[in-house]
């Protein structure tokens, strides 16, 4: 496909086609599923609590009380760094948001993107421009600059961008190459110095040519101006700014500009997640561009980069409840108390994504009110033992509402899983809230959402809660289900060298249902 665009824009060229791409891929294969086949004890519905002794007696076998983060085969069956690393420090370096512009040449991207950094005023944001890395040309090319398509792909030395974007990306200062318009060369300036920022922008024509680019944008904006206005400002600058001879440029754009706007930067549009028509114009776009961008860099990393991952606005209130729940020093009476309000919000939050349909009413005033019905075919699956201590809030909220479990056991030391569930029958045709309080490695999650899946569970049918996250399980996660949904109260460091959440708070379950070595004691 490519190959026959650069055909049809060959009109006498003289750019060289620089090099092959190699698409980004990412490669991931979940831990596979194991079922024991061991019937547990009917366990749907108004069950509290998890009393059956075959049950009870497994989970006494089992090494280690909390039976929803710790699984070290797991960890082993992947080759990710985010897994495979017990650093508590691992993956929590900085996450700028990148946002791509693009659009064809004088459709106001400088003017749009200037537009945005101004209004950010309070924002460390940085601009790079595709323009900086125009290749250099050589003499030959120099002596028939007439000939040299500037629109093309082949004209900018892309894997020179990739790396500067890769590295800021990465929180790494870079020096940007200074392009001079009228000698066709870098050295005329020194680079410029750009550090890390909260936000970087990547501006030009071909932004979202590469698929690798594309890839590190957490937002893509295409400035959509009609060709005829793009043409007179292309005039005016090329002509008043370049110091350019108007016929040259007449032949430029009919010769190469135009024809590479409709073969390269027009196909990119569908990448676009956001379409300004008119650019600098559209103060309303901008605004809201503004306002989202905003809204981005006051949320958790994580969430610029998995936008199916909620992390619940924290408040004073919120705070003060996991200070309690993370204290060591607080009761069994306390923790329960304090996590079951915990557990109450991030059930709420959850049942918020579910889908409704509208639905009118008469008031007791005789008036209509239009509200909405709740999504009645639900269902809470709890990750047996943690998960249980979130039912009871799940049907505080939902009346009447069927509760499926599921139990991930690690079998001694030659690291097999092993899972029981027992899951209403018709578990395909609902949306399912699936429980447990600890996101940790991520292991017991996906081998829970995998049996999902394999029930003929919709992923976008899959709503995960949970109170604390680890960075480490929300990447398996997310990588893993991308169209799951996760709502969390908070997300925290990292995991430590013995794969538990820090800073944490302990195991769960032994805290809540008072199975800690202390409580016994006493
Ligand atoms: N909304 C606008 N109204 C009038 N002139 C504009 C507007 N937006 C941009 N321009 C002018 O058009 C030219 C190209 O705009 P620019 O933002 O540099 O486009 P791009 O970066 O897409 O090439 C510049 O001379 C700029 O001053
Ligand atoms: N030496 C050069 C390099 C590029 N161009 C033209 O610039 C346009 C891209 O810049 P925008 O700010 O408009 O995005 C592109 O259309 C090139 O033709 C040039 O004329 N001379
Ligand atoms: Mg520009």
């Amino acid at each position: 496909m490519e190959e026959t665009l650069i055909r049809r824009i060959s009109t006498p060229s003289l750019n060289h086609h620089r090099r092959g791409q190699k698409p980004a891929s990412i490669c991931w294969t979940p831990p596979s599923i194991q079922h024991c086949g061991i019937p547990l004890d009917p366990l749907l519905d108004h069950q509290p609590g998890m009393d059956s002794g075959s049950v009870m007696d497994l989970i006494e076998a089992s090494s280690g009380a909390h039976f929803s983060g710790f699984h070290m085969n797991g960890l082993k069956k992947t080759d990710s760094a985010e897994q495979t690393s017990t650093s508590t420090t691992t993956n929590m370096q900085k996450q700028p948001f990148v946002i791509g512009v693009a659009g064809g040449a004088a459709s106001g991207k400088t003017t749009v993107c200037d537009m945005i950094i101004q209004q950010l005023h309070d924002q460390r944001v940085v601009l790079v421009n595709q323009d900086s890395f125009y290749h250099t040309l050589s003499e030959e090319e120099l002596e028939r600059v007439q000939e040299y398509n500037f629109d093309h792909p082949d004209a900018f030395d892309t894997e020179k961008l990739l790396s500067a974007m890769e590295k800021l990306k990465n929180w790494e200062a870079v020096d940007i190459p200074n392009y001079d318009f009228k000698s066709y060369k870098h050295n005329i300036f020194p680079a410029r110095r750009v550090n890390p920022s909260d936000v970087i922008i990547l501006e030009g024509i071909l932004a979202f040519h590469d698929p690798r680019v594309r890839e590190l944008m957490n937002m893509k904006i295409f400035v959509d101006t009609d060709a005829d206005v793009r043409l007179a400002r292309r005039i005016r600058r090329d002509t008043v700014e370049k110091g350019r001879d108007i016929g040259a440029v007449l032949d430029q754009y009919s010769k190469f500009v135009k024809p590479a706007f409709d073969d390269f930067i027009l196909p990119t549009k569908k990448f676009a997640d956001i379409i300004i028509p008119r650019g600098g114009d559209n103060h309303v776009a901008i605004d809201l561009i503004v306002q989202h961008i905003r809204t981005k860099l006051g949320q958790h990393d994580l969430c610029k980069i998995y936008p199916n991952l909620y992390v619940i606005q924290s408040t004073f209130q919120i705070r003060g409840m996991h200070t309690l729940i993370r204290d060591a020093q607080t009761t069994k009476h306390d923790f329960v108390f304090y996590a079951d309000r915990l557990i109450r919000l991030v059930v709420e939050h959850g049942l918020g994504h579910l889908p409704f349909t509208e639905k009118q009413i008469i008031t007791p005033t005789g008036s209509v009110y239009t509200g909405v019905d709740f999504c009645k075919r639900l269902c809470g699956v709890s990750v047996i033992r943690s998960g249980e201590s979130m039912e009871n809030a799940l049907r505080a909220c939902c009346k009447g509402i069927k509760i499926g479990k599921i139990l991930i056991h690690r079998e001694g030391d030659n690291g097999q899983h092993l899972i029981y569930e027992k899951l209403p029958q018709d578990i395909s045709e609902r949306h399912v809230l699936l429980l447990d309080p600890i996101l940790g490695t991520g292991n017991s999650a996906v081998q829970a959402i995998s049996l999902l899946i394999k029930k003929g569970v919709p992923e976008p049918n899959i709503i995960f809660l949970n109170l604390i996250s680890a960075p480490q399980g929300v990447h398996m996660v997310c990588k893993s289900f991308p169209r799951i949904k996760i709502v969390t109260s908070e997300i925290d460091i990292g995991l430590n060298e013995d794969f538990r959440v820090v800073p944490g708070m302990g195991e769960f379950g032994d805290r809540y249902f008072g199975t800690d070595d202390d409580d016994l004691q006493s």
